[in-house]
């Protein structure tokens, strides 16, 4: 389970930490930056001069090439400074989605996952979907969007909603050998504009280099950044994201935090994440026991009650 990040203490240290740290980084490679200038002058001036001075240039390159070899401290380039937002999606009135009586099994012989669920989605909904492991958070995104089929019931949906969903394996589909603005000039071939990919990718803090060398030179967060810029790219009216925040830091996890509370479509978000539950969310659902269970409470009163059940 990912760890849970609701104590704004850890939170606060973190960032501390980090910032000292990376005071730290910056000094010593501005002081490095400044050694290996002198030494350098020193060693072009005086390289060919008297027989002293050339010795003390040479040892001068010694002590240059010594530090070299030592490793010296990286620059602190910090990422760009990251403002996700998800764009204008237009209004569809409700009912957006209708779930109706649904029961869902993967395998004829395998148990019932849902049974007889029934409920409503629309603009306005905020839902974080918690519960235990295998409990079918998934599944139930996959089927509102349509990857699986009811086993019985029907979901029904507005003739003009757009679904986009985020998960993990996206990532792992994406051509690690297309830069970033090439695949998204794949996907929205009628979209030929490389401004407005490029502005889109820029949005998810991916820099100019960052969008033009291959995919497989990013690193797992940027890759999920790609993915975020597709999804916004498809104006999405209702997003249902499944685990969002592996692989980001904090952030960018506060920047989702708030592009998600800026977004005027609906979510339904599953998440180990409570700190982000604490955030966006307006209600909880607990899918457990082949159903949807709303929940009285909010994020932190469900977080007590798990923890009283494992002190039990
Ligand atoms: N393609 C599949 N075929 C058969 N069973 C599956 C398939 N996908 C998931 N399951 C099973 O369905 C159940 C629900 O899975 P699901 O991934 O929806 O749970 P979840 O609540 O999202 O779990 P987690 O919190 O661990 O991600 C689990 O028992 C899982 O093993």
């Amino acid at each position: 389970m990912t760890q849970c990040l609701c104590c704004q203490g850890n939170y606060d240290a973190y960032v501390k930490t980090r910032s000292e740290l990376e005071e730290h980084q910056m000094k010593r490679y501005n002081w490095e930056k400044d050694q290996m200038q002198h030494m350098k002058d020193y060693i072009a001036r005086f390289g060919h001069g008297s027989a002293k001075l050339a010795r003390q240039a040479q040892s001068k390159e010694k002590v240059l090439a010594k530090m070299v070899a030592g490793g010296l401290a990286e620059k602190v380039v910090s990422d760009k400074l990251v403002q996700f937002s998800f764009p204008d999606c237009g209004s569809v009135p409700p009912p957006v989605i209708m779930v109706q009586n649904v029961s869902f099994r993967y395998q004829p012989d395998k148990p019932l996952i849902y049974r007889n669920i029934d409920f409503g989605v629309d603009l306005e909904t905020r839902v974080a979907l918690v519960g235990p492991n295998g409990a079918g958070k998934s599944t139930l995104l996959k089927l509102i969007d349509g990857e699986l089929v009811p086993t019985d019931g029907v979901i029904r949906k507005h003739a003009h909603v757009r679904v986009g969903r985020y998960h993990q394996h996206l990532k792992d589909h994406l051509d690690l050998s297309q830069s970033a603005l090439q695949y998204m000039l794949s996907c929205y071939p009628e979209d030929k504009d490389e401004e407005d990919m490029r502005r889109s990718l820029g949005m998810y803090g991916l820099t100019g280099k960052q969008q033009i060398c291959p995919i497989r030179n990013l690193s797992d967060g940027q890759r999920c950044r790609v993915i975020f810029a597709w999804l916004a790219f498809r104006r999405p009216h209702l997003l249902l994201m499944d685990e969002p925040t592996n692989h980001l830091d904090m952030e960018t996890i506060d920047a989702l935090a708030s592009a998600i509370n800026g977004f005027e479509g609906g979510i339904i978000l599953v998440s180990h994440d409570f700190r982000l539950i604490r955030q966006v969310a307006r209600e909880i659902w607990v899918c457990e026991k082949q159903g949807i269970h709303p929940w009285k409470g909010d994020i932190l009163d469900y977080k007590a009650k798990l923890k009283k059940k494992i002190d039990k």
